[in-house]
């Protein structure tokens, strides 16, 4: 029987990497002539992705987690913005890829396995040329939504953006205001260049899998199909690590605090706050959240972080959080609230006491919170996360808005709006609730034979292996 090697390759930030490594998981899974290789791409400042892929790669079956050398990262003279740092980051590493690449198919010659396939992630456009000169099937594995990999496709010039108008982008079915525009999308340095370049490249690849579900996204998916020359798109999701970092917790005693805390209070009366796995809040800002909190009265989880010392740093638990909370708040909050770093965000969604997220609008973050059929309040940080607010609340209806003012970088969000955010989620919305639950059965369902995503993952593999 012929069985079939694939690689994969991500950006090395737990957002990109992980639904990729869970999307090869479910690969593997599905169909047992399948294995799989992950080549990890190295960056000292991401600690969480590390102990990430140390933990996962001794926990998976039919994956091998390789780790490419480790590569200088590129002088600051030959960036401007953190995406260009990735990008350039990513493209030094052709040469390991090639190498790696070079070495399974020399195994392939004397076995009957065959490399069916190299996915890249959205920022590792440049690594397609690698996959072309070695004549390999390359496909883009993309972990944000349908809407904004449309949007990349057809990202207007920074130069051509004017401070009134409105943009008509085909993934969105409404025209964006430019206030949801992500930032490397409005500056004319080279964030956008790269990005112009990252999507240019997305329509070479054989095809392109992205973690979302037809039920969710069905405008854009549709515009992505009517667009003739992008090759065949799967929408296969969500996939997700419902264990999420609970398997390789950084710190495992909070572990143990947050869920014997979330034991006690009663079902769906809590409101989890977190911003991803790179979010945090300046000084200011923490405290209007702490204002804001207390004066909603609402039972809370808060995953609060220090803004990382450099940038491309991960941010890091704070050793003392009673440094930047008001004086008092821990005290007068502590039967109702607990304030913590890193929290299991996966498996907290899941437990029965959480009623409510305020989101930063990662994609993983919507999906996870949509499979648990708990409703959202966006807050969008940075990235496309303004535009997936934009989607979640004007096109789709799933999520409450908590009136962050939409400028990118965007002003303080006062007390006030945090705590009349906080009492939409938690006290009103029966309607945006019930659909949220709908839109929880329609995930699960999608999964499942005969689901939506099931029936992409079975045409995807035909052509894998055909
Ligand atoms: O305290 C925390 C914080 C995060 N997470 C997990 O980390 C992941 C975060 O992913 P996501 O919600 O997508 O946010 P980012 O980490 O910010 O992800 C980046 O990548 C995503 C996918 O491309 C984009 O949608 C985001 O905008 C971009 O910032 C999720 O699985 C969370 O469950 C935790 O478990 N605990």
């Amino acid at each position: 029987m012929t069985t079939f090697e694939v690689v994969f390759i991500a950006t090395p930030a737990l957002g990109n990497l992980v639904p990729l490594v869970e999307f090869a998981n479910l690969l593997t899974n599905h169909d047992p002539r399948f294995s799989a290789t992950v080549l990890t791409i190295f960056m000292p400042q991401r600690p969480l992705v590390n102990t990430y892929v140390q933990s996962r790669a001794s926990s998976l079956a039919n994956i091998r987690i390789l780790h490419l050398p480790t590569v200088d990262p590129p002088p600051p003279d030959q960036y401007q913005s953190s995406i260009a740092f990735l990008c350039l980051h990513i493209q030094n590493h052709k040469h390991h890829v090639k190498n790696a690449l070079l070495s399974l198919l020399s195994s392939e010659s004397n076995s009957p396995v065959r490399l069916a396939a190299v996915f890249f992630d959205m920022f590792c456009s440049s690594l397609i040329d690698v996959a072309a000169e070695l004549s390999v099937p390359c496909y883009l594995y993309f972990a944000s939504p349908a809407s904004f990999l449309g949007f990349t496709l057809h990202l207007p010039r920074p130069d051509s953006l004017d401070s009134e108008s409105e943009f008509a982008i085909p993934s969105f079915e409404n025209p964006l205001p430019k206030s949801v525009f992500p930032n490397f999308a409005l500056d004319a340095n080279d964030a956008s260049s790269w990005f112009s370049y990252l999507a240019r490249r997305y329509r070479e690849t054989k095809g392109i899998v992205v973690n979302t579900l037809g039920e969710l996204e069905p405008h854009a998916l549709q515009s992505l199909h009517d667009d003739s020359l992008l090759p065949r798109v799967y929408p296969i999701g969500p996939v997700l690590d419902l264990a999420g970092s609970a398997r390789w917790d950084p710190n495992p005693v909070q572990y143990k605090r947050i869920t014997e805390w979330l034991d006690r209070q009663p079902a769906a009366s809590v409101v989890l706050l977190c911003f991803g796995s790179m979010g945090s809040m300046r000084a200011e800002q923490v405290e209007q959240i702490a204002i804001g909190l207390e004066r909603a009265g609402v039972r809370f989880l808060w995953a609060l972080r220090e803004p990382p010392k450099a940038q491309l740093e991960d941010p890091r638990d704070y050793l003392n959080e009673v440094d930047v909370l008001p004086d008092g708040f821990l005290q007068r909050t502590a039967e109702i609230g607990l304030v913590c770093g890193w929290v299991p965000q996966a498996k907290v969604l899941g437990h029965e006491a959480v009623g409510g997220f305020v989101s930063h609008c990662g994609w993983n973050s919507i999906l996870e919170s949509l499979w648990h059929g708990v409703l959202v309040a966006t807050w969008p940080v940075y990235a496309e996360q303004h535009l997936n607010a934009f989607q979640m609340i004007r096109e789709l209806g799933l999520a409450v808005e908590i009136s962050v003012d939409y400028r990118v970088g965007g002003d303080l969000v006062r007390a006030e709006a945090v705590e009349k955010g906080v009492r939409s989620l938690m006290e009103g919305s029966d309607e945006l609730r019930r659909k949220v639950k709908e839109m929880s059965e329609k995930c699960k369902s999608s999964l499942v034979e005969n689901g939506s995503s099931y029936n992409n993952l079975v045409s995807l593999i035909q052509e894998l292996t055909s």
